[in-house]
């Protein structure tokens, strides 16, 4: 059922505040920066939940001497939906990934669907290397196996949880703090 961004706010729970999450970010990008020494990756920023988290870890890396190279994607399995379908690809990046180091920068990793595919797909591409961000990592047993973020900022509990670019009915991307609906209000959808 379609509801407004007022009832998700009235039906859910803070999880992480805009402090933590900024912490959180700021915290992976040392060891990115470690890891890519010498090199500037192609970031592919995953549309449309990836976009905060992306550029806030983007001037993060920078500010430590860090060069990327931007670029984005496209895929979705939600589409404003609370659970996941078949994976679209919407917009494929256009820099070519032949002998190129990837960094991909997702807001959350939940069953790992969405980013499995894309790994596989710029592996394709003849990309070297594929290294996953993730802003939140869902905790439940149900992950691809082998899909794991390299860099994580925050966990986060296994409800559908919206803000800081994930979506609630496609509302409330630009919330800077994580929520997570209760599972009562779930059920009403
Ligand atoms: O680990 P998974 O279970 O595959 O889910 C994670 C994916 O789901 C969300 O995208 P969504 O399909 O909602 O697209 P959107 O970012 O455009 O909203 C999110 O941005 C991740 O890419
Ligand atoms: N908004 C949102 N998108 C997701 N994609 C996968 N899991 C989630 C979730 O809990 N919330």
């Amino acid at each position: 059922m379609a509801r407004d961004l007022a009832w998700a706010l009235a039906n859910s729970d803070l999880i992480h505040d805009r402090a933590t999450l900024d912490a959180s970010i700021a915290a992976m990008a040392p060891a990115i920066a470690r890891d890519f020494a010498g090199d500037v990756p192609v970031f592919l920023t995953v549309m449309h939940g990836g976009l905060p988290f992306a550029g806030r870890l983007a001037m993060e890396v920078g500010a430590l001497g860090m060069d990327l190279e931007f670029d984005y994607l496209h895929a979705t399995r939600y589409r404003g939906e609370t659970s996941g379908g078949a994976l679209t690809w919407k917009h494929r990046p256009a820099t070519p990934l032949r002998g190129r180091r990837v960094l991909l920068a997702d807001d959350i990793l939940d069953e790992g669907h969405t980013l499995d595919a894309i790994m596989r797909w710029c592996r394709a591409e003849g990309a070297t290397d594929v290294r996953i961000a993730a802003l939140a990592v869902k905790k439940h047993d149900r992950c691809v196996p082998g899909i794991r973020a390299d860099y994580a900022g925050v966990d986060v509990p296994d409800r559908y949880v919206f803000g800081y670019g994930m979506d609630f009915q496609q509302q409330g991307r630009a919330l800077p703090v994580i929520r997570a609906l209760t599972d009562e209000a779930l059920r009403e959808l």
